[in-house]
């Protein structure tokens, strides 16, 4: 990554800002517009090369908002630290501007498009004085891949221009890409903190005032005063999640919050499986999970969202279009994902996590015993006798996906990989069991459709709190909830008609007892629930029927191999048949929400799992 200086010499655009040869007229017109309303000093245009990247950390580490490391512990790397008002996603700000309100459905807030367009026209307006507006044209996917699209962002925030370096292919390569009649995703940020002339900056502008807000059918993006995470980077969430519903809407695709991971079992059989978790639920986690049983081996494509399409034979192929992570600090240690450890060791941008005295940096979870001294996320004196998280929540490393050593060979195939096992999962302290395997698709789209989680510090709210997340989407569909089952369910029965929609499941690795402890170790021992759906798919285990689809048989896991004893065991499968009756109920009136829009099979799934809860 890196920025083209092709610094104001060509002053054939109105603003004088200058543009690279070959650039679409299309983006020239949009950024020459967007120019002259936000006002920015100067126009730079990213091409993705490495010089500039070292330019920009220089800039960032001069104006305070990167702190070097120390180059022997941790070489390339830095550490920032956000404002403490931003430090996660903000729901609440999180806004889709559908034409019609019914397309953007219950679960988000919606404003009507000319109104949104009213308020951050005002917003925008001279937003980017003093500043440098930064345009990152950009890919998600392999350049030039058949599952691939483009995008542009534009960003007065050196940190997202950083951040969205490693997350994507931004750059030249993606330029050249879009030409006449690509379509492209217009993605404009702004920190929303102008500078007047002599103005001093702070390390992390940003404004109170936030505005996350989609455009589903003109496929744009446009947020005003956050320059953290899903807020500011707008490939991820914002376009690779959002505005990707809609367009697989259109298209017959799946944008899907999955990680993607290779399987290869003792036989040497290769799977490949999606899972969709909610934020902060585990996805890094599984995506680079160390097998215990020896003999099995899993690979890392992605650990974030995945975009399943049907192939040419039909089947369901999917790539991840991301090339970094954005991944969570706390509970990564070397005892519970050394391969993330592994990946950390060298060129990374860690946000709101401690520093060391050595200049080396430190979170919750990443040793057992916590250092003497820290300088805590907020820069002040840490102890291990403090009150508080040295690190924050949801403080994050930002690193390239290449860097992994667990990094599957096809993790940039533009084919994508066929998708035999899809996932869904939470964090449920009662109820759910370690794994479940639906019937069909239609059951497996119920099992995601009612999926339920504790809210996590990824993004504002109370955390524990549970709550339904279908298809760990909630905060991330741009269309109606309900049209997204639907097309769920329309794709997966293209895929069976081709010759076999991927197997679903569902798993909870959060399951708690009566002491509060997780009842599972987790971690490379969930190879033993993945072997297990895989052994289903090859036929080799047989399972058992519950009312959340079948579960293991007797025998056919060997948790005692996990360190779970049988009582233990026992309770992760536990059905207590009041608080299942509850959990319908809850379902039901979470169905219900959506009226007569929730899809046939839905309801179904619905009733037969409370025929199967009377017969307890
Ligand atoms: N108990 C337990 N905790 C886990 C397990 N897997 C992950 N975690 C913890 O859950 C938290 C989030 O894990 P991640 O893997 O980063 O979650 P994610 O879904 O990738 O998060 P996002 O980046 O927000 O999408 C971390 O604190 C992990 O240590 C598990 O199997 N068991
Ligand atoms: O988008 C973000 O800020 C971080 C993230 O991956 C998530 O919350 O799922």
């Amino acid at each position: 990554m890196a920025i083209i200086e092709q610094p104001l010499r060509d002053t054939r655009t109105s603003t004088g800002a200058g543009h690279p040869e070959g650039a679409d007229p299309s983006i020239v017109a949009w950024v020459e517009r967007l120019a002259l309303h936000a006002t920015p000093d100067e126009v730079v245009w990213c091409d993705g090369s490495t010089p500039e990247r070292a330019r920009l950390i220089r800039q960032m580490v001069d104006a305070g908002t990167l702190e070097a490391l120390d180059p022997e512990l941790r070489p390339g790397s830095y550490l920032a630290r956000s404002d403490p008002d931003d430090v996660a996603r903000v729901e609440s700000r999180t806004f889709i501007c559908s034409a019609r309100e019914e397309d953007a459905g219950p679960t988000n807030n919606w404003v009507p498009p000319s109104a949104m367009r009213e308020t951050l026209h005002g917003l925008f307006r001279g937003a980017m004085r003093g500043r440098t507006m930064y345009v990152m044209p950009f890919a998600m996917g392999p350049v030039g891949g058949p599952l691939t699209r483009y995008g542009v962002q534009v960003t007065d925030s050196p940190y997202v221009v950083l951040s969205m370096g490693t997350m994507t292919r931004m750059g030249a390569e993606a330029l050249a890409q879009i030409g006449p009649g690509t379509e492209w995703v217009k993605c404009a940020h702004t920190v929303g903190a102008p500078l007047a002339p002599g103005q001093a900056d702070v390390p992390w502008p940003c404004n109170k005032t936030k505005y996350i807000s989609h455009f589903p059918e003109t496929r744009e993006v446009w947020s005003y005063g956050s320059a953290y995470g899903g807020n500011a980077i707008l490939a991820k969430k914002a376009f690779a999640l959002r505005i990707a519903s809609a367009i697989g809407q259109d298209e017959g695709w799946l944008a899907a919050h999955m990680l993607l991971l290779k399987v290869t079992n003792p036989r040497g059989r290769v799977f490949h499986v999606a899972a969709a978790f909610p934020s902060a639920c585990g996805k890094t986690n599984f995506a680079m999970l160390q097998p215990t049983i020896p003999g099995w081996t899993v690979e890392t494509l992605g650990d974030d969202i995945a975009w399943l399409a049907p192939g040419p034979d039909g089947r369901l192929r999917a790539i991840n279009p991301e090339a970094g992570f954005f991944g969570v600090a706390p509970g990564t240690g070397r005892g519970t994902n050394p391969v993330a450890m592994d990946t950390l060791t060298h060129d990374v941008v860690f946000t709101n996590v401690a520093r060391t005295d050595d200049g080396d940096v430190w979170w919750e979870g990443m040793t057992d015993e916590a250092p003497a001294h820290l300088t805590d996320w907020l820069g002040q004196d840490w102890t291990p006798a403090s009150s508080t998280p040295a690190a924050h929540p949801n403080s994050r490393f930002t690193v390239a996906a290449a860097q992994c050593p667990t990094i599957s060979d096809d993790w940039d195939d533009p084919a994508g990989v066929v998708v035999d096992a899809v996932i869904f999962g939470g964090r449920r302290a009662t109820n759910v069991p370690l794994v479940a395997q639906a019937r069909d698709w239609e059951h497996g789209v119920f099992m995601g459709a009612t999926l339920a989680s504790e809210r996590t510090a990824a993004a504002e709210g109370t955390v524990g709190e549970l709550r339904r997340d279908p298809l760990a989407m909630l905060p991330f569909c741009g269309v109606h909830m309900a049209d997204h089952w639907k097309h769920w369910l329309e794709v997966g029965a293209k895929a069976d008609a081709a010759g076999g929609a991927p197997a679903i499941f569902q798993v909870n690795w959060f399951r708690k007892g009566a002491d509060g402890r997780f009842l599972w170790p987790g971690f490379g021992e969930n190879i033993h629930a993945l072997a297990w759906m895989l052994d289903r798919i090859e036929g080799r285990a047989e399972g058992t029927a519950s009312p959340f689809g079948l579960i293991p048989a007797e025998g056919e896991i060997d948790h005692a191999a996990a360190g779970v004893d049988d009582a233990t065991w026992a309770e992760l499968f536990g059905l207590d048949k009041a608080a299942l009756a509850a959990e319908a109920d809850d379902a039901q009136a979470f169905l219900d929400s959506y009226g007569d829009k929730v899809p046939e099979p839905i309801r179904e799934g619905l009733a037969r799992m409370r025929a199967d809860i009377d017969e307890l």
